[in-house]
């Protein structure tokens, strides 16, 4: 999907709500534990309630790959089950040496028809550039994420001098910044506005405002609004563009809706209050 088509999307049904389907055999409604292909119709009963509200849904990988072949064929038959109008992401945050990331990117964007796949940049550029020779697909850079552990490495302080050779000169300016910026910095230089993405966690609200100074044009997949705590309020106001620039995920709060036989009919209720509160944040910006 071409980031136009997905601008195009967003207006047109009011919202930027991303459906997480982070399916747990465990957690789902007890009438459809014992079916033979539960994780299944309980993705595709949350698929065709939630679609109008969304336009996006995140496959957690994590979840079908613990259950071995079996996830995998599940995690293929729900990625081509999500209606074409919508951006699926694949949420493996893969990244390795360069022909093993052309690998991961052969798995998800050939093998997995998936639009986008979250990627972890800590190896640098040629782990994440294979993702990005696709036409019409796209890499999600982990930036900020959600998490306490962010603290461990992304929130470092990484300020240093820099040798820089200008015109035979070696000069020493002064980068200043955590290291979470320097891998935003890097994602803008390696790809474009229409085929990357930065992770941003919801959870990270204070840091928006400053992150989107500093990369204006691109979209953030933001988790960790519901479950986690994050406030979709807080990250509209601060990161909203004219293209919108966002893709608000949820994933707990709406398929764990309820536990019972009107698990589906939960989760879209909760996916309508997101898209109507998201619908009331694009009617305060101005579409180019
Ligand atoms: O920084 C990050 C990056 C990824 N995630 C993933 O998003 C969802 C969040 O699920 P909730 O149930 O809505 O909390 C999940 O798949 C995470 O692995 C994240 O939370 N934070």
């Amino acid at each position: 999907m071409t980031r136009q088509q997905l601008i195009d999307q967003i207006f047109a049904k009011g919202t930027y709500l991303c459906v997480g389907l982070d399916t747990d055999p465990d957690k789902i409604p007890d009438h459809l534990k014992g079916q033979p292909d539960a994780v299944f119709e309980f993705n595709k009963a949350i698929i065709d309630a939630t679609k109008d509200y969304c336009v996006a849904y995140k496959i957690n990988t994590a979840f079908y790959e613990a259950q071995g072949l079996k996830g995998w064929e599940v995690m293929d038959r729900t990625v081509r089950y999500i209606p074409a109008t919508h951006f699926t992401i694949a949420d493996a945050k893969r990244g390795d040496i360069g022909n093993t990331s052309t690998q991961y990117a052969k798995a998800f964007f050939e093998a997995l028809p998936f639009d986008a796949i979250t990627v972890a940049p800590y190896m640098g550029a040629d782990s994440v550039r294979p993702f990005l020779e696709y036409e019409d697909k796209w890499a999600i850079m982990l930036g900020l994420t959600s998490n306490p552990g962010a603290r461990d490495f992304e929130l470092l302080d990484c300020s240093r001098r820099q040798d820089v050779l200008v015109d035979g000169v070696h000069t020493q300016p002064r980068a200043e910044g955590k290291l979470f910026e320097f891998v935003l910095q890097k994602g803008v230089e390696w790809g474009s506005s229409g085929n990357l993405m930065f992770v941003v966690g919801a959870t990270q609200a204070a840091a928006f405002a400053q992150i989107r100074a500093s990369t204006p044009d691109h979209f953030y997949l933001v988790p960790g609004v519901g479950a986690q705590g994050g406030s979709l309020k807080d990250i509209s106001e601060a990161a909203l563009t004219a293209d919108c620039g966002l893709l608000v995920n949820a994933s707990r709060a709406i398929i764990y809706a309820s536990e019972g036989e009107d698990f589906a009919q939960e989760a879209a209720a909760i996916a309508q209050q997101y898209a109507f509160e998201m619908k009331g944040y694009l009617d305060g910006i101005r579409r180019i």
